[in-house]
């Protein structure tokens, strides 16, 4: 069980150290299941050990994966080229990459599989990808349109031309590309992967998919904008060296430019991959945030740049992020319930968008307040950014970080951070 509650001290200087941002969970849940896929031994380093990636192998432990953590970033996979079916439904958690990717992935399992999650994954959207599936000719059934999936696999996956609305999760895009290499050597192959509307959240999570179905050995071709061609190779082993999180790193770079100090992430910051890198530049702006930020490209640093901004000279206006009310929680009412919590007024939502009103007067003062996480990590990790500045923050449910920086209270202790009232 984790722990109840605890309380932010602010440092009252500069942070300045050391902190290294865990690997990234979108690369090492891509290199789990690619990797579970192919036929033979692939070692993963610098990967991401959290409960989001534990989820992932322990489904794939359950289909005749063998997966071996010789030591605390790294992940030795084999797989048999294909996954067996599992003897109970498979339990993910909250993790949607996991829930996403293996709903596509177990169709290709000969026999039934059920995809399940936690009560917050029972809320999370999935009736797109199971349409796209179905019209693909794959038995799959998801009655409430949320987790539990029941597919009814039959040894591969299906070839043809699949349409997929991507706008509530790009993850569903991803989660066809990676399972589409599995259809059968045939007539019909390749499959093509369309997208139904120009609507996509973050593309960079697409891209990321691409480069490490790449890496184990697949052949895609992108027609157009909105449409890919996957040969149906099946996959190959291959070692994978995973960069660290971007997403993570915000909170990382947020609390330097809040705080004037300095922090060594051990990374330069053009080396990522992943959309969330895009927030550097914005953060490093502070405190003179734009007036307007469109968050759709880099979404989960939307909580940490909300937080930022209550601090901000000028207020802030957030667009682009309706599908953050789909996400752990609904994340755009969590930040303005958590924003109000620590001084009325400070956030309104307006349709989905949410402004954030701005007080840099806030730093130095004491304002108790007890920040409700809904279980969601980025919500705690990003509150715990204003209790760097205001006394009295206290982040209840401060352990569902292990979603997927399970390190991070102690990583913020080690630059000087002190917590009190823990329960
Ligand atoms: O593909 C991925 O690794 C992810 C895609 C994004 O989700 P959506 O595609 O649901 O927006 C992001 O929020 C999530 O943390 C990771
Ligand atoms: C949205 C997130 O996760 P997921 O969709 O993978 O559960 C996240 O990590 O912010």
């Amino acid at each position: 069980m984790g722990r109840v509650k605890l309380t932010i001290v602010p440092p009252g200087k500069p942070l300045v150290g050391r902190a290294v941002p865990p690997g990234s969970k979108s690369i090492t849940n891509r290199a789990l299941l690619l990797a579970g896929l192919a036929r033979g031994t692939s070692r993963l380093t610098g990967a991401l050990r959290s409960d989001d990636t534990r989820y992932m192998a322990d489904a794939l432990r359950a289909m005749g994966v063998t997966i071996d953590e010789p030591d605390e970033t790294t992940f030795v996979v084999t797989g048999m080229g294909k996954l067996l079916p599992p003897s109970e439904p498979l339990f993910l958690g909250n993790a949607g990459t996991a829930t996403r990717f293996l709903t596509a992935a177990v169709a290709s399992v000969d026999g039934t599989v059920v995809v399940d999650g936690d009560e917050h994954m029972r809320k999370r959207p999935i009736a797109p990808l199971v349409a796209a599936l179905k019209s693909l000719g794959i038995d799959v059934e998801a009655p409430t349109g949320c987790p539990p999936v029941t597919v009814h696999g039959i040894g591969h996956f299906a070839s043809g031309r699949v349409e997929i609305d991507a706008g509530l999760s790009s993850q569903y895009v991803s989660a066809l590309l990676m399972a589409a290499p599995l259809a059968p050597k045939g007539a019909n192959a390749p499959v093509t992967v369309a997208l139904a509307g120009a609507e996509i959240g973050a593309r960079g999570y697409v891209d990321l998919t691409l480069a490490a179905m790449q890496t184990f050995g697949a052949k895609v071709e992108q027609i157009d904008a909105a449409s890919w061609k996957v040969e149906p190779t099946g996959y190959r082993a291959a070692d994978f060296v995973i960069e660290p999180d971007a997403s993570a790193a915000t909170y990382l770079w947020a609390a330097e430019v809040l705080t004037g100090g300095a922090i060594d992430l051990g990374v330069p910051n053009g080396a990522f991959t992943q959309p969330d890198a895009k927030a550097y530049d914005v953060i490093s702006k502070f405190p003179y945030l734009p007036a307007e930020i469109d968050g759709s490209q880099m979404q989960d640093a939307v909580p940490t740049l909300a937080v930022l901004a209550a601090f901000n000279e000028t207020p802030v206006r957030f667009t682009g992020i309706a599908n953050l009310r789909v996400k752990e929680c609904d994340r755009v009412r969590a930040l303005s319930l958590g924003l109000n919590e620590i001084r009325e007024g400070l956030a309104t939502e307006e349709g989905d968008d949410l402004i954030v009103a701005s007080d840099p007067s806030l730093a130095g003062q004491t304002l108790p307040a007890a920040i409700n996480t809904f279980a969601d990590h980025r919500i705690a990790m990003s509150f715990a950014l204003a209790g760097l500045k205001i006394g009295g923050i206290t982040i209840l449910d401060p352990d569902c970080v292990a979603k997927t920086f399970p390190d991070y209270w102690d990583v913020l202790a080690s630059l000087g951070v002190a917590y009190t009232d823990i329960e």
